[in-house]
């Protein structure tokens, strides 16, 4: 099979990540006989200071004529005094809506051999295994107005949602718990915000088109406490756009590293993009100690989600926990008595054990 993969590497780690991911690809078209076309295109910083623009129109159009589109994160000190609509990350917000990228899901499955690298007791993170499912396109992240009033001493940012926007994650959310253990907990703030409000009445109504899921309704605060003390009790969570944001960097403690965790933003009937859930790494950039293993998964998903190689996407998990098992790691993820390695030494390693 041929696919046309476009690679948007951004910033800081982001471009150091991705050329993991595209080297675990020619790993598995070489041993499955596929032809993958890479073509590499600017988002973010490096598109500031190469197109003036955070988002060029070449880059939407390549990632619209795509199969699939890999990123790697946008941002960095360099741009963080920007005006708001120069900015790396609106680049990244800008591709998410261009290409209508409104259900982003991130499974949080920690590998065995890494419970000792969380902070978390392992009797408590021992077989967690979730999927967040959050809502990509819509909520603070994109409501207007968003701006300095009066004069600089007042401050409006607009948190908006239509029911269309609502229904087609929710759905996509209690598709996925159908998928998995039919049990979906729905995150909101339905004692104080009118949008959840209107959110938990939705997941009220749709629980009636899939008899076989499990309903429970948290608030978001209870729902950060509960992620970290008792994670088992979670199948698939949904939720809005910066509560998934922030839930599933907490998440990432039960892996062991912000670095471990993949995920798959997509659209209704469109390409879909994969990103690691982190972002550009400004304090270890430049280094060549990044973790792959988050954009290396991700490429994972994206053959699975975007190309139906169920084989081949088990092959890249397979290579990266028989690697985790051999003990070897990069910094983020603490083993006193493993063997720690770089970012290219860890890409080798899963590219031989996928060879
Ligand atoms: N998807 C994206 O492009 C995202 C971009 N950002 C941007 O990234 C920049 C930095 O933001 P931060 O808040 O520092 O979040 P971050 O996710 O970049 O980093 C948070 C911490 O996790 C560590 N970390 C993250 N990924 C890692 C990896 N693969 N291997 C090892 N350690 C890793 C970092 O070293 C840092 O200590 C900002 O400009 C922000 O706007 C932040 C989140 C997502
Ligand atoms: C620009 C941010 C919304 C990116 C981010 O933190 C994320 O998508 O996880
Ligand atoms: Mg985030």
């Amino acid at each position: 099979m041929t696919g046309k993969i476009v690679l948007l590497p951004g910033d800081g780690i982001g471009a150091e990540v991705i050329y993991a991911a595209k080297d675990v690809l020619e790993a598995i078209s070489k041993k499955y006989h596929h032809s993958f076309e890479f073509s590499s295109y600017d988002i973010g910083g490096v598109a500031i200071d190469n197109h003036g623009t955070p988002l060029p129109d070449e880059t939407v159009t390549a990632c619209m004529q795509a199969d699939a589109v890999l990123l790697g994160a946008v941002g960095g000190p360099k741009w963080d005094n920007n005006p708001s609509d120069l900015r790396p990350e609106r680049g990244l917000l800008g591709i998410r809506k261009a290409l209508d990228l409104y259900a982003n899901l991130r499974p949080v499955k920690g590998f065995a051999n890494l419970l000792h690298a969380s902070p978390l007791k392992e009797d408590i993170i021992k077989d967690s295994d979730l999927l967040i499912v959050r809502e990509l396109t819509g909520g603070l992240y994109f409501g207007q107005p968003s701006k300095r009033i009066d004069n600089g001493n007042a401050v409006v940012d607009t948190l908006a949602y239509t029911k269309k926007e609502m229904e087609r994650i929710i759905d996509k959310a209690f598709q996925s718990a159908e998928l998995r253990n039919n049990h979906l907990t729905s995150v909101d703030k339905a004692n104080v915000l009118e949008s959840s409000k209107l959110w938990r009445e939705i997941v009220e109504e749709k629980k009636k088109d899939y008899p076989n899921v499990t309903v429970d309704h948290v608030l978001v605060d209870a729902a950060a406490m509960k992620l970290i003390t008792n994670p088992t009790q979670f199948d698939v969570m949904v939720t809005e756009n910066m509560f998934g944001d922030i839930l599933s960097d907490e998440a990432s403690v039960l892996t062991g590293s912000l670095g471990m965790l993949p995920s798959a933003s997509l659209a209704e009937d469109g390409v879909g993009l994969y990103e690691p859930a982190h972002g550009s790494a400004p304090d270890i950039a430049g280094k060549g100690i990044a973790n792959p293993i988050a954009m290396i998964l991700s490429a994972a998903m994206m053959l699975r989600y975007s190309f139906n190689m169920n084989t081949e996407a088990e092959a890249i998990e397979k290579a990266v926990e028989s690697v985790l098992n051999q003990h070897y790691h990069t910094a983020d993820l603490k083993n006193d008595n493993g063997k720690l390695v770089n970012t290219k030494e860890m890409t080798q390693l899963i590219v031989n054990a996928i060879s």
